[in-house]
């Protein structure tokens, strides 16, 4: 398993290993030990979620905020995404930033999102199975979101806006600046 860092302290990057052979491939998609080592963390996910999205589908950007907050371990079982994660760590020096991450079954990347991050991803291939893992359970209470095309946050999703597929929550979701208007 490597990992690389990104902008955003806590955010990680991550390739399991791959073992090839005549048959195909095996790798260890995750491990709870080495990925605790690895990114100096004490994670224990309980819940995964999958979701299949045909293309130009936006999922995003949500969060669960306070006791039910979620880091997530995101991956992408067929097709290819960008993959977003922005900071709102409300202490954090890159409130606000993000990091954009391309995500596929070829580069078999996996992007670990902290808690106090908002995610989404936009399908880049025909379909796309998206699966992660959650340390916190689904509080539909708890949800909370921003639109994916703030014009403040400027993700740069790279498909045309007209190709894009959101559902009503996120077409009606607020802004960043209303979300977090004390900033
Ligand atoms: C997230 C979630 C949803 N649901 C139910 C609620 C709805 O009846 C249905 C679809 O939910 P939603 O439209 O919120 O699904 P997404 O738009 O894919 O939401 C996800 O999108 C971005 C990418 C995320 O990072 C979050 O994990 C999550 O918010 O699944 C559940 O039963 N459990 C869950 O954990």
């Amino acid at each position: 398993m490597k990992i690389t860092n990104t902008k955003l302290k806590g955010c990680f990057i991550l390739e399991p290993a791959k073992y090839g052979d005549s048959r195909g491939y095996f790798m260890e998609s995750f491990n709870e030990k080495t990925f605790n080592e690895l990114t100096g963390t004490d994670t224990h996910f309980v819940q995964d979620n999958q979701s299949y999205s045909t293309r130009g589908v936006l999922r995003g950007l949500h969060a669960q905020a306070g006791e039910y907050a979620q880091a997530k371990l995101v991956r992408v079982l067929e097709g290819e995404v960008i993959d977003v994660a922005v900071d709102v760590r409300p202490q954090s020096e890159t409130f606000g930033q993000h990091v954009a991450v391309r995500l596929s079954a070829e580069n078999n990347l996996q992007l670990f999102v902290p808690r106090g991050f908002l995610h989404g991803f936009v399908v880049l291939s025909d379909a796309a199975t998206f699966f992660y893992k959650c340390d916190n359970f689904y509080n539909k209470a708890s949800e909370c979101g921003v639109h994916p095309l703030d014009k403040d946050l400027a993700i740069d999703w790279q498909i045309a806006e007209s190709e894009l597929l959101l559902s009503d929550k996120d077409k009606e979701a607020l802004s960043f600046k209303e979300v977090f208007r004390e900033r």
